[in-house]
């Protein structure tokens, strides 16, 4: 096992656009030895919907022992309610977590503030998510929003980054058209991340790791290409070499 690192690590932009490695699976025991074998490899590590509702917070902690986490359980709901979550979910703060920006200006507003509240400097950054990477133009059209993902994307951001969001998920075709509207201070979190060759699986809007770091990026959410991998270590320090490079 490698060395513990803080229960709740402080979040910053890093230098260089680094992985974040997706455990997703109910099995807690696998989690963990996805975390220990990647730990050397990424940033942070990603508990999902999956893992969570299969093991509660408990097993965010124990994952906090290998490296920061990233909570990324898209909290949307009024604004009282994701609040709520929030001071919960800060107990034992994550290094950073979502929230859907569909949810609006007072929801994201009420979730900076529940998280300042709660954990003071040791807050999670707030990300909003803005269009799925699953989302194509005519699924995105299905729910009722006209112009495409980018477009969404830009409007949600927007909307987020005014509510007091640290940074958001997009997907790699839209990177470097925020940094182009917001600059570079908002955190980028990106998944859809496919090395070449890879299966894209789910994921409708996908580029490389080395694209998507040079359009901006600062970090690459990768579940499946690493821990379906044979060796899911290897495969980590691949990635990040290809970024290294
Ligand atoms: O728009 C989004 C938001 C979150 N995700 C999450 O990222 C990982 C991606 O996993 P892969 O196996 O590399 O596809 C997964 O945990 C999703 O919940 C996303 O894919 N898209």
């Amino acid at each position: 096992m490698s060395a513990p690192a803080p229960a709740a690590a402080t979040w910053a932009k890093p230098n260089r656009c680094g992985v974040i490695a997706a455990l997703d699976t109910p099995d807690p025991a696998r989690a963990l030895d996805w975390a220990a074998a990647v730990a050397p490899h990424v940033g942070l590590v990603k508990v999902g919907l999956e893992l969570f509702c299969a093991e509660g917070p408990a097993v965010v902690q124990r994952i906090a022992m290998h490296r920061p986490v990233f909570l990324d359980l898209k909290f949307h709901d009024i604004p009282n309610t994701v609040a709520g979550a929030v001071r919960s979910v800060c107990l034992e703060p994550p290094a950073m977590l979502t929230l859907h920006a569909g949810g609006g200006g007072a929801m994201i507003e009420a979730a900076r503030r529940a998280a300042e509240d709660a954990a003071g400097p040791r807050r999670p950054a707030i990300l909003a998510v803005t269009v799925l990477t699953s989302f194509t133009t005519e699924g995105l059209a299905e729910t009722g929003v006209s112009g495409g993902p980018a477009q969404q994307v830009l409007r949600l951001a927007r909307v987020a980054l005014a509510a007091g969001a640290d940074g958001l998920v997009c997907s790699p075709h839209e990177v470097s058209r925020l940094r182009d509207a917001f600059g570079d201070a908002p955190l980028l979190v990106v998944p859809g991340v496919r090395p070449a060759g890879s299966a894209a699986g789910d994921q409708a809007r996908t580029a490389t790791p080395e694209d998507t770091a040079r359009a901006g990026a600062d970090w690459l959410v990768i579940g499946r290409p690493i821990t379906g991998a044979a060796d899911p270590a290897q495969a980590a320090a691949r990635i990040a070499a290809g970024l290294a490079g």
